[in-house]
This record gives structure tokens, C-alpha cells and sequence, in this order.
């Protein structure tokens, strides 16, 4: 059993959501990412999405958009990223999922990528705007790594490609709560849940819901319905707010506690 899968059984047992905190990979730079793992990872994440930054990032608001541009700025490259994650593989216990956008990985070769991310020790990719229809461009390889490929489910997905995409999922899908870009203001958990609960129907695997959720009260609301919830944005503006600062890693820390505590227990 991968570890995504083993994570969210011991969620399972407990009765707990995950949470998934997504941080921009070289945001500042790749040491302070590093560490930010460790931060990430002592503070209760239970799985880490971790941003490669791209010059294009269309699904992104101005929070990750400008994460991704600081992180190019410091000379972050995919192979960095790598090098970086196989360096704190062995300090953390939680999985590390890369999201990304298609180009930077065609770019890097996607038979050379899904063995240099397995050797790294990354457990699942997410490409955001790879299309369900040319997944075999990679999902052949990462399966043979043991790499899962994580499904983006839009709230737009029509009922029949629903099903399709859900059956195929693989560690977890993501369900994208809202229309629009990261960042946006609020996902409404009223409306999410039971679209979740369908989902689930269909699915060999958990759903995570991601987007619009940037509040411990967000993340409890959301916590109702979906096996984790992703936060990306709120936490990518304190690493932005506090990035020069010595107090950068328990600022993280606070927040990521803080989320974490928030998300309810299943008795
Ligand atoms: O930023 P938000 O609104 O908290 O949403 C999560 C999101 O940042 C993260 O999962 C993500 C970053 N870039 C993406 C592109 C597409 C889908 C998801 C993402």
C-alpha cells in the first residue's frame, strides 16, 4: 500500500479529516522550503501538495501567481524540487504530492520524471491542466514507478465524465469546491457536501476538497462532508507575509495547528 492510501486509513481509524496544506515549492527559495516541510509536518499536515512554479499558472490567483514568480526568480527549477524532497524524504513521514502545470514535466520528459519523482520519494502528481484524454502521456510510467496520479474534479464536470474520471481515481481525488482561480474568497460548504457525498459514490478513493477554503471555521465547515481539505492560498500568504522573518516557521506552525485543530472528529 502507497502511502496516501495508508495515510488516509489511519485518518479512517481515527475518525479524523486530512488536512493538506500547498505551499509553492522555492517560495521564497528551496532551503527555506525545506525546512517549511519539516514546519508543515510537525504542525499535523497530513499530506504536503507542493507547488512546482510555473510562468503560467492559468488556474491560480494573484497569491500563487506571485508564489510561482518568487519561487522562478530564485532559480527554482523541477530537478531542484526533486533533489530538495528526496533530501527531507527521510525526515518527514507524511506524503508529498507535486502539483504542477503539463509543460515543465513534458518538458523534463515524462518517463524521466515519474522515475526521478519515485526515486525522490514523491507519492503523487498532479497535473492541472492535463486533460483526462492524454493522461497516458504519463500515467503509464508513474504507474510503473508506483507514483500516484492524482484526478482534478471540476464542480463543472458533466454527470457521465464524473463517473469516468472518478472511477479511475488513484490516492485521492481532488475536488475542486468553486469555479474560478486559487484564492477566491469562499467555498460554500452547504453546497459542496452533497456533491462530495456523490463523489464518494463513485470513487475507488478518498475526496479532498480544495479551493476557497482560508479559515480554520472554512476548513471545519468543508471538514463535514470531505475526507481532507486543502489549504493553499492563506497559508502561501504567510509564508509571503513573513518570509524575511525569523518568525517565519512558527507563524506556519500556529496556522497549520490551528487548521488542523479546527477540522472535525468522526466518533
Ligand atoms: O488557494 P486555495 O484557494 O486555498 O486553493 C488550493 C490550491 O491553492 C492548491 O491546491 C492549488 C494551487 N494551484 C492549483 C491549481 C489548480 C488546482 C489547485 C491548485
Amino acid at each position: 500500500m502507497g502511502r496516501i492510501a495508508q495515510t488516509f486509513e489511519r485518518l479512517k481509524a481515527a475518525g479524523e479529516v486530512g488536512l493538506i496544506p500547498f505551499i509553492t515549492a522555492g517560495d521564497p527559495d528551496l532551503q527555506i522550503t525545506e525546512k517549511l516541510l519539516l514546519t508543515l509536518a510537525d504542525a499535523g499536515a497530513d499530506i504536503v501538495e507542493l507547488g512546482v512554479p510555473f510562468s503560467d499558472p492559468m488556474a491560480d490567483g494573484p497569491t500563487i501567481q506571485l508564489a510561482s514568480e518568487r519561487a522562478l526568480s530564485a532559480g527554482t527549477t523541477l530537478q531542484g524540487i526533486l533533489d530538495m524532497v528526496s533530501r527531507v524524504r527521510n525526515r518527514i513521514r507524511i506524503p508529498v504530492v507535486l502539483m504542477g502545470y503539463f509543460n515543465p514535466v513534458f518538458r523534463f520528459g515524462c518517463e524521466r520524471f515519474a522515475h526521478a519523482a519515485a526515486g525522490a520519494g514523491v507519492d503523487g502528481v498532479l497535473l492541472v491542466d492535463l486533460p483526462a484524454e492524454q493522461r497516458d502521456e504519463i500515467h503509464p510510467y508513474l504507474r510503473s514507478a508506483g507514483v500516484d496520479f492524482i484526478q482534478l474534479i471540476a464542480p463543472t464536470t458533466p454527470p457521465a465524465r464524473l463517473a469516468t474520471l472518478a472511477a479511475q481515481g488513484e490516492g485521492f481525488l481532488y475536488f475542486v469546491s468553486m469555479t474560478g482561480v486559487t484564492g477566491a474568497q469562499q467555498a460554500d460548504p452547504q453546497a459542496i457536501a452533497p456533491l462530495v457525498e456523490h463523489l464518494r459514490t463513485l470513487s475507488p478513493v478518498p475526496v479532498a476538497v480544495g479551493f476557497g477554503i482560508n479559515t480554520p471555521a472554512a476548513a471545519a465547515a468543508v471538514g463535514q462532508s470531505a475526507d481532507a481539505v486543502v489549504v493553499g492560498s492563506a497559508l502561501v500568504k504567510v509564508i509571503a507575509e513573513y518570509s524575511t522573518s525569523p518568525d517565519l516557521y512558527e507563524r506556519v506552525d500556529t496556522f497549520v495547528r490551528t487548521l488542523k485543530q479546527a477540522l472535525p472528529v468522526r466518533g
